[in-house]
């Protein structure tokens, strides 16, 4: 049974940070890890473009296609029925126009069925976001460490560390909540910089790699549940190591496979003696 009995709504958030009742939130992209993230008590799921990196092997997000984050959240809606949904906005479905921008936002919501939609930025997003919510679409917005930016940062490091940049990813949070957004995603900035913006914003931030003073915290799921062998955020505690269960299991498939322990009868189907006998000697007779 699921624990979170009430999908969270955009109104369900901004009333959990007044009660300072933290957010869980935690990235799934098909039916088993909606199923384990709706079971497991999340207040939202994220399906993340981060897939194209923990799912599809690639080694940033930016080859993620709209058609990839619409087929993972088609999924994920099948495997999650009372827990919202937020479906990332890929790289390039909101840099060429604000209609395009709309079109894919509605995409994601029409066809994916997800309830909200991330997108990365802040000032030069705006346009963009204000758009998105006049169509009635719920946005979340995403700062710091925006990973869609990789070849400009030079790497997946830390934002916000100097007073300029610290300065302009404030401003950038209070101008996405004036253009209508229901939380933003605060990535890879320092702890005390995530507290001003926590604390300076009505609707509320959700961290990851922002410490302890988000309003919310999010993951991504096989890095929580250790499936990937790649590396690993700093940021990113495991809670499991799966990928060294499911590598064990799969070895002990493979030596049972070859020593002729598996299958058992208890893994086979019987035959009715008299069928077996008369097909024998069915065979036998016709001298295949
Ligand atoms: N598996 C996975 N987990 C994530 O959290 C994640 C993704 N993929 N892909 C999309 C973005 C990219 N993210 C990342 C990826 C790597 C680091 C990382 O290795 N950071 C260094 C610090 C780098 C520095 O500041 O010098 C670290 O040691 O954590 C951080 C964020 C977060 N997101
Ligand atoms: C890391 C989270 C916030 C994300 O954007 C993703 O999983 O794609
Ligand atoms: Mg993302």
């Amino acid at each position: 049974m699921a624990v979170t009995t009430t999908k969270a709504t955009t109104v369900k958030l901004r009333e959990m940070k007044q009660e300072g009742k933290k957010i869980v939130m935690l990235t799934a992209y098909d039916f088993p890890t909606a199923r384990v993230a709706e079971e497991g008590g999340a207040d939202m799921i994220l399906v993340g473009d981060s897939l194209g990196m923990v799912v599809l092997g690639y080694e940033t997000t930016l080859p993620v296609t709209m058609e990839d984050i619409i087929h993972h959240t088609k999924a994920v809606t099948r495997g999650s029925k009372s827990t919202m949904i937020v479906a990332d906005l890929p790289f390039l479905s909101y840099h060429i126009s604000t209609p395009e921008t709309v079109r894919n936002a509605g995409r994601l919501i029409q066809e994916g069925g997800a309830d909200a939609v991330k997108i990365e930025g802040g000032r030069e997003v705006i346009e963009g976001v204000e758009a998105i919510v006049r169509a009635g679409i719920p946005v979340v917005g995403h700062l710091g460490l925006q990973p869609q930016m990789v070849n400009q940062l030079g790497g997946f490091k830390v934002q916000g560390k100097d007073y300029e940049s610290a300065l302009r990813i404030f401003e950038d949070a209070l101008m996405l909540q004036a253009a209508g957004c229901c939380a933003i995603v605060l990535e890879c900035i320092p702890t005390p910089l995530t507290k001003l913006i926590s604390e300076h914003l009505d609707i509320p931030t959700i961290g990851i790699g922002a410490g302890d003073t988000a309003d919310g915290q999010v993951l991504v799921i096989h890095d929580m549940l250790g499936i990937t062998d790649r590396y690993m955020p700093r940021f990113a505690k495991k809670y499991s190591e799966l990928f060294q269960e499911m590598t064990t299991a799969v070895n002990n498939y493979a030596t049972e496979v070859r020593d002729s322990l598996f299958p058992t009868a208890q893994h086979s189907f019987k035959m009715n003696e008299d069928v077996l006998e008369r097909l024998k000697s069915e065979i036998n007779q016709r001298s295949y």
